[in-house]
């Protein structure tokens, strides 16, 4: 079965891939180069395998290779395991989900973990279920929260050491986010830390719960009692890193989106937290959008790597915000290093004030609807990036040959107003309408390379439709992602020429991978357009529905002469 050790190890193991990130650090960098900016002109499909049925919505896994076997989750809360070298079905798991539930952007999963002889993967009802990997029996099942509140699961969970750590969804419905530790052999709850200023985390000792602290003291960030009900949905997961024992997790949007309802900074919403994984305590914060009024959330990863300034090796990590900043953070401390804008455009500051870390306000809000003449409406302000956000959930990749991340991007705005709100249990909590924009006649996606010792874009790749998968880079100088058009491409990681793509019959917004294999080097990538953007993104979704949704996980290895 896989080990703690298999999974400290997984960044430097191309037989396999454990982890979501593909290693805890999240760099999604594999040192295979058999597959190669020269070479890859030869791959070709080893074989595709239909995800079936008519559940076919987002694709936005990423899957995981174990012992000759791939286990990729798909939407509506399914896994399927799949012999690595045939692409032969091996089980299929379908968890039953009620009627009721309540995710607010497609009915996605991207991924599931591995431990000893389980794999581990969070469901739509806000459920965590670890299944045999030989037969896909149930072993142990674990109701999160109530999915009747709000809240759902869309993460994959990550390991670390023995704990399966998981967050949850739910911001737009005003449920608490929080993040959990439970034993990965049994599911049993180790501790919980909510990530609302206000709330009290525990611990469980011998079958108790024993109180760990408060998060903060509320009346400094939050107005009243707001922050019991203020979202920070921790929807996206963590990574872990070693070094500093630490485990890295976004939180997401303060609910509701109507800022005027909640003045303060809103702690600790749309920030990036630094937990202690053996007790959940929160050891530093960094707060990206402080009374975040556009949903820029601040889910976004922080992926730790070495950042190599003036002759020093920083323990460092990276973030780009779905608020358009490209952040670079001394990972020990949560002190700002640099902050650069990775998109063309953004109104809503003029900068990030380096001594402190906090943006710079250019008053670019929605109008409170509570000064506008009918009570009812405020002010619309167009505003960029728009609240699918300059980056969404997809993560970015970083080589460590080439020093650089590869971000993918978005350029897009929106027309933003608030309304009155109250919160109701199971409703939506929003206060405000919106109408997202593309800034751009030929392009809204862009993949950019950018320099974390500069915060310089080196190369952009741009794409028509809004771009919505996962990166992968290599040491064979490549970078991987997908495409709503439907294709998987590469790159020269150097240079962004492209250097090779496919069609894969549907919009790909999975998150692919590469693992070795007897001696051939492969990458597997699901397919099957969905997500938010489908969605929520009015006229900017019609530019890309000509491509039928449709689930497949789709493998790929050099043609042999
Ligand atoms: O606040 C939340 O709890 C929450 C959850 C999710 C989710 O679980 O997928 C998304 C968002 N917010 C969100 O704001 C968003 O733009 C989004 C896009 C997607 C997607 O999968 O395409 N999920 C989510
Ligand atoms: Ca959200």
């Amino acid at each position: 079965g896989v080990t703690d050790q298999d999974i400290a190890n997984d960044a430097q193991t191309p037989g396999d891939v454990l982890s979501w990130g593909m290693g805890l650090q999240g760099q999604r960098y594999s040192p295979l180069t058999r597959i190669n900016a020269d070479t890859v002109k030869d791959l070709v499909p080893a074989w595709s395998f239909s995800y079936g049925g008519e559940k076919q919505r987002g694709q936005e896994a990423q899957p995981l290779i174990y012992n000759g076997k791939i286990f990729v989750t798909a939407s509506y809360s399914r896994l399927f395991a799949v012999d690595a070298h045939t692409g032969a079905k091996l089980w299929q798991y379908d968890h039953r989900l009620p009627d009721g539930i309540l995710p607010c952007c497609d009915v996605v999963n991207r991924g599931a973990a591995l431990y000893d002889n389980l794999v581990i993967f969070s469901t739509l009802d806000a459920q965590l279920v670890a299944l045999d990997q030989d037969t896909g029996k149930v072993v142990w099942k674990e109701k999160l929260d109530d999915y009747k509140e709000g809240y759902s699961n869309t993460a994959a969970p990550i390991i670390v050491k023995g704990k399966v750590i998981t967050g949850v969804s739910g911001g737009e419905f005003g449920v608490v986010g929080r993040v959990d530790a439970r034993d990965a052999k049994t599911g049993k709850l180790v501790w919980t830390r909510p990530v609302l200023e206000g709330y009290m985390g525990y611990m469980v000792k011998d079958g108790q719960k024993v109180e760990n602290g408060v998060t903060g003291t509320p009346g400094t960030s939050w107005a009243g009692d707001m922050w019991k009900t203020g979202g920070g949905a921790t929807w996206l997961g963590g990574y872990y890193d070693a070094e500093t024992n630490l485990v890295f997790i976004g939180t997401g949007n303060p609910a509701p989106w109507n800022s005027h309802l909640r003045p303060g900074d809103n702690l600790y919403t749309a920030s990036t937290l630094a937990i202690d994984p053996d007790t959940g305590t929160i050891k530093w914060h960094y707060q990206s959008t402080p009374n975040d009024s556009w949903d820029f959330d601040g889910v976004n990863e922080f992926v730790s790597f070495d950042l190599k300034k003036d002759g020093k090796v920083i323990k460092a990590g990276a973030k780009a915000d779905r608020n358009g900043y490209f952040y670079v953070l001394d990972r020990t401390n949560g002190q700002l290093i640099s902050a650069s804008p990775f998109v063309t455009k953004q109104t809503w500051t003029s900068g990030i004030d380096p001594k402190t870390g906090r943006p710079i306000e250019t008053g670019n809000r929605p109008g409170d609807p509570t000064k506008a003449a009918d009570g009812k409406k405020g002010e619309s302000v167009f505003a960029v990036p728009g609240f699918l956000g300059a980056k969404n959930w997809m993560p970015m990749a970083y080589n460590r040959d080439t020093g650089l991340f590869y971000v993918p991007a978005n350029e897009w705005g929106m027309d933003i107003w608030n309304e009155p709100i109250a919160y109701k249990k199971g409703a939506a909590y929003l206060g405000a309408g919106f109408t997202i924009k593309p800034l751009y006649e030929d392009y809204i996606g862009a993949l950019r390379a950018v320099d974390p010792a500069t915060g310089k874009i080196v190369w952009e790749y741009k794409n028509p439709a809004p771009l919505w998968g996962g990166v992968l880079t290599t040491a064979g100088n490549l970078v991987f992602t997908g495409t709503p058009e439907g294709f998987l491409k590469a790159f020269d990681a150097r240079t962004g020429k492209e250097v090779w793509k496919f069609q894969t019959g549907s919009g790909v917004v999975g998150c692919p991978v590469t693992w070795e294999m007897d001696g051939e080097q492969y990458i597997a990538v699901p397919s099957g357009w969905g997500g938010a953007v489908p969605l929520w993104g009015g006229e900017v979704a019609k530019r890309v529905n000509y491509l039928n949704q449709g689930g497949s996980l789709w493998v790929f290895k050099l043609h042999k002469a």
